[in-house]
């Protein structure tokens, strides 16, 4: 990897084009020293692992695997511990393991972690008792607190971003590749869960299965190297450009540019604008790029996506992220789903329940109704069995701890209790037990589609 001329050519011609929903940086002379300093880091990713994960999406798109991609909706500097970073990987290799079992699909695996830390708003300012201030953009911007010092955009929080991500990054290559991911500590991630919950039981006799499987293939003779590790890659929203640019590299192996800020790099909802910044940032790299398509997507939007973003048609290479609400999935996914299959296209088509599933509660607290997340996914599933296309996966929002953000699932949250535990810092998160639950049904719906 080197930073050269070209990484500067090739990484900043979004910079003459309008970038929605960026920091106003009150410092630009900061901003630019910041900006030289990240340059010259190390990468925090292999541009041959983000080949890796494209050819691992390629399966999805092609109908033989599934993605499962989740985590927080936004990390929070303070939640770089071991923890945190193993409650939340724990969470997703047992939700792994269920999809995988059964389900009978391979499963991809790939976490909202390592880089989630900046949130675009839909509005630039929040009054709390009559007083106004900045928005929250994330950590990578400015601080959560509510008072004015901590709302003023800072450019020295993105080089705190870089060695959080760094710093979670490690962890879990540590947990994935050096034992604590080995399908034979199936039971171990759910120890601290089995008796308080119904979806931690319900997990146990899975485990108890997949212990049998493995005795009977271990009798046989066969002790496959892949049971002992995962493969797990780091995905966040690109959405603060300085930051993607600085970690901008041309891959010396291909001299192709990648943004070793993370695998898979997703444009969010906000930012997705045909002729803007984002999209011409991620069209001029090779990682595997993911959109968020809202219900106001037109066929036409979704088919200049693909022009633009896989002119080449390359399975693997874009991943629709559709999150339409659970009341609108049904009206406007076929179409979309429609025109771009008889384009000839071949994305990977996943299902993001979470963001058009979002209300206010009585309470004030942002939160979400399981039902409603389950009901979109149903949806998603229903849809593409009309089409004959592949449902190809789940993108959500988590955590593996036990947080009162969402109502409803099988250990059942009441709107009154969401102040108990409601610790995001941004939108409301699955739980570990309500992330089960949806995994196990997930798997229902997959099995019989
Ligand atoms: O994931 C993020 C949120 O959906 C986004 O930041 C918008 O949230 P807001 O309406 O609270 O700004
Ligand atoms: C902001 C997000 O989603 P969207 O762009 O779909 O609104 C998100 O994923 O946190
Ligand atoms: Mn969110």
């Amino acid at each position: 990897m080197t930073v050269n001329a070209e990484t500067h050519a090739g990484g900043h011609t979004w910079r003459d084009l309008p970038a929605a929903q960026q920091p106003d940086w009150p410092d630009q002379e900061a901003l630019r020293d910041v900006i030289a300093e990240l340059e010259s880091y190390p990468p925090l990713v292999f541009a041959g692992e983000c080949d890796q994960l494209r050819e691992r999406l390629g399966a999805v798109a092609r109908g033989e695997a599934f993605l499962l991609q989740g985590g927080d909706c936004a990390e929070a500097f303070d939640a770089v511990s071991a923890e945190h970073i193993r409650n939340k990987l724990k969470t997703l290799l047992q939700m792994g393991a269920v999809l995988t079992y059964a389900g009978s699909v391979p499963v991809v695996k790939v976490g909202r972690i390592a880089g989630q830390y900046s949130k675009p708003r839909s509005k630039p300012t929040e009054t709390r008792d009559g007083v106004t201030l900045p928005t929250y953009r994330g950590d990578s911007v400015n601080g959560f607190e509510f008072t004015e010092a901590a709302r003023i955009p800072d450019p020295q929080r993105l080089k705190r971003m870089y060695h959080a991500s760094a710093a979670t990054l490690n962890l879990v290559r540590a947990f994935t590749t050096g034992g604590y991911a080995d399908l034979r500590q199936v039971h171990a991630w759910n120890q601290d869960f089995v008796k308080s919950s119904p979806s931690g039981q319900r997990y146990e006799a899975l485990a108890r299965e997949i212990d049998r499987a493995m005795n009977f293939m271990n009798a046989c003779g066969v002790d496959p190297e892949e049971f002992r590790t995962v493969e797990f890659y780091a995905s966040h929203e690109a959405l603060v450009l300085d930051y993607e640019s600085a970690l901008t590299r041309v891959d010396s192996r291909t001299g192709h540019l990648y943004d070793v800020s993370g695998h898979m790099l997703w444009i969010g909802e906000r930012t997705r604008q045909l002729d803007g910044a984002h999209i011409e940032f991620a069209a001029r790299v090779r990682n595997p790029i993911g959109v968020k398509l809202g219900p106001t997507t037109t066929p036409e939007d979704a088919l200049t996506l693909i022009e633009r973003l896989d002119p080449e048609r390359e399975p693997g290479r874009l991943t629709f992220i559709t999150r339409m609400g659970a009341d609108k999935v049904r009206d406007k996914l076929p179409e979309l789903v429609e025109k771009v299959t008889a384009s000839g296209a071949q994305v990977a088509w996943i299902c993001d329940p979470m963001h058009g599933n979002t209300f206010e509660a009585a309470s004030g607290h942002k939160t979400r109704r399981f039902d409603d997340v389950l009901d979109e996914v149903k949806g998603f599933f229903e849809v593409h069995k009309s089409l004959g296309t592949h449902p190809g996966g789940i993108h959500v929002e988590l955590t593996g701890d036990d947080v009162t953000e969402c109502v409803g699932g099988g250990d059942e949250i009441f709107v009154d209790d969401l102040h108990q535990r409601y610790e995001t810092a941004c939108d409301p998160r699955l739980n570990r037990s309500q992330s089960l639950d949806l995994a196990f049904l997930v798997a229902e719906m997959y099995r019989d589609q």
